[in-house]
């Protein structure tokens, strides 16, 4: 993603010297498969029913972020993290109407291991020993490898079937952009600011991130 043309942060940084890494996660076969059109759909099921449970996590986590948010001095970022918390409102009535177009029974699906990995992960950040530099920065780049890797499948040139366009357009839009680019501000604001300590645990956060990303699409194409 690109920064807007302002001076690189600290997460522009990671981004280009983990860049194998985040390419991993934002170019993976399964989101690939989607753009060419030869995606499995079977695993769009599965990664559809999977991803329901996940965003109702997310939900609790996003709650986290926000009340690490509240507890600041200065608490303005409350109404972006407010307006992704409401969103997701949307998101899950969203996956709802889609799980129904695509036949996929929501109330009879158990989380696979790469889910329950990457909700543990999301229960982390109730402790309130987690700082909120490194909760916003994990928020940032949670939304970032979705709007990254949906925005590639409606670029020039995809053959995307028409039947997942809206899936690829929720987070691939210009809107969702604009949203991630808010939040990365937020993050390289917290991170100019911070200690190196949790400096190193927001870069530690970010990594793990992209790993269970990674691993969430494995398991979408392969059930692992
Ligand atoms: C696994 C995963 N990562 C990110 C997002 C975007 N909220 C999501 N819905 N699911």
């Amino acid at each position: 993603m690109d920064s807007g043309g302002a001076d690189k942060g600290t997460t522009a940084a990671w981004m280009a010297a983990h860049r194998g890494m985040y390419e991993r996660a934002t170019r993976h076969p399964f989101t690939v498969s989607i753009r060419d059109g030869t995606v499995d759909l079977a695993a769009f099921k599965r990664w559809l029913g999977q991803d329901y449970m996940f965003v109702r996590e997310f939900v609790a986590f996003l709650a986290s972020v926000l009340l690490k948010c509240c507890k600041q001095s200065d608490s303005s970022d409350m109404e972006i993290i407010l307006g992704g918390l409401a969103s997701l409102s949307d998101e899950l009535s969203w996956f709802k109407k889609e799980a129904a177009k695509w036949s996929v029974d929501l109330a009879g699906i158990s989380p696979l291991t790469s889910n329950t990995e990457y909700c543990r992960f999301l229960q982390s950040f109730n402790d309130p020993e987690i700082s909120y530099t490194v909760a916003i920065t994990t928020f940032w780049i949670i939304e970032t490898v979705y709007q990254d890797s949906f925005a590639f499948c409606i670029q020039d040139g995809h053959k995307t079937p028409l039947e997942l366009l809206g899936t690829c357009q929720r987070w691939g839009s210009p809107e969702f952009k604009q949203y991630c680019q808010s939040l990365q501000r937020i993050a390289d604001r917290c991170l100019a600011n911070a200690t190196s300590d949790a400096v190193k645990s927001a870069e530690e956060a970010f990594l793990r991130v992209l790993e269970l990303e990674i691993g969430f699409w494995d398991m979408s194409s392969s059930q692992s």
